[in-house]
């Protein structure tokens, strides 16, 4: 559905200039949810809207449902929906007649447009909004009508751009189970950037961690995340236990990274599989006479991905 090959962008910026995307090289399957990982200014944005034909690459090609972004954009523009960072509505506008309007820009009919509009605004749980203007509509029910403007002519793949940046949490999980139900009984293809790890993990199939406009990782979330050596244990001991524990499970042959904090009763571990070893770590305290208070076994996250792949936390870097 997208193939890319050395996929460039650069803008000239006071005198220098800025790399935004360095050489993308991408294959994206019919059906694939892919999710753009990265910090504030990777190239997410650079690269979505070069795909949708709304920026031309420097360098590099790119074919998307089946186009070529820069020899056919309106082949591209014909086959993608596209959902930006703000609001597609028009102000002043009611909701059934925004979708119309755009149905009508794709060149349907008014029937064909009404019919597909309401359509829609079942889908998406917009029904009881469509006499409604769309700025007086919740930051949720915006979302899913940006979603529906960019579905009005049935496209096969759509690119959405920080679909859930600004939405409460409860809006988010929504607008989620929208887009899944969309994909289940549509089949289509999503690629989308965000800032949530939590999200990248649940809701992609495969992610692409983008830093300094180049791929750094791409895969499954559980392929990236085996990338990082091992389970994280934290356990916590009575007040100046942390060096004892800490010799003791040294000795455990999978253990690495052993870490004792400053506070004397804490120590950090990395382990292969972490509820596989707790036995083993129990019993080694225990010969060490350290009596554990808690223990807590972490899987790794994506952003224990990014750490391991770039030095610096994610979350450091995003708002
Ligand atoms: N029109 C432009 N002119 C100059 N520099 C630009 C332009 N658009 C983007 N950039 C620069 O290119 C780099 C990549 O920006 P881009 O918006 O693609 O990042 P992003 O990963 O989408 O970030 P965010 O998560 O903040 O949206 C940044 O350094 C940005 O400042």
């Amino acid at each position: 559905m997208i193939h890319t090959r050395a996929l460039t962008r650069t803008f000239p910026a006071r005198g220098t200039t800025v790399e935004a995307v360095r050489g993308l090289d991408l294959d994206v399957g019919a059906g694939e949810l892919l999710a753009f990982l990265g910090p504030n200014g990777a190239g997410k944005s650079t690269s979505l809207r070069m795909l949708t034909t709304l920026l031309r690459p420097t360098s590099g090609s790119a074919t998307v449902a089946g186009c070529d972004i820069v020899a056919d954009p309106r082949g591209v523009r014909r086959r993608i929906g596209y959902v930006g960072q703000g609001h597609s509505a028009g102000v002043g506008q009611r909701v059934r007649d925004e979708l119309v309007t755009q149905g009508r820009c794709h060149g349907m009919s008014g029937g064909e447009a009404r019919t597909r509009a309401d359509e829609l605004l079942a889908l998406l749980e917009l029904d009881g909004t469509a006499d409604r203007e769309a700025a007086h509509l919740s930051g949720g029910q915006q979302r899913r009508l940006d979603v529906a403007m960019g579905l009005i002519h049935r496209p096969d793949l759509l690119f959405l751009d920080e679909p859930s940046t600004g939405l409460d949490p409860h809006s988010r999980a929504n607008l989620w189970e929208h887009i899944a139900r969309l994909r289940a009984e549509q089949g289509m293809t999503l690629v989308l950037t965000t800032h949530y790890l939590d999200e990248a993990d649940a809701v992609a199939d495969r992610v692409v961690v983008i830093d300094h406009g180049a791929v750094i990782a791409d895969g499954t979330p559980d392929e990236l995340k085996g990338k990082v050596s091992g389970d994280l244990v934290t356990l916590t001991t009575e007040p100046g236990g942390a060096r004892r524990a800490a010799e003791a499970v040294t000795r455990i042959p999978s253990a690495h990274d052993v870490d004792a904090d400053g506070d004397g009763a804490t120590v950090r571990l990395r382990v292969e599989r972490g509820d596989a070893v707790l036995p083993e770590l129990l019993r080694a305290l225990g010969a060490a006479g350290v009596e554990p208070l808690t223990l807590q076994v972490q899987r790794p996250t994506l952003d224990d991905v990014f750490l391991t792949l770039t030095g610096r936390s994610l979350r450091e870097d995003t708002p």
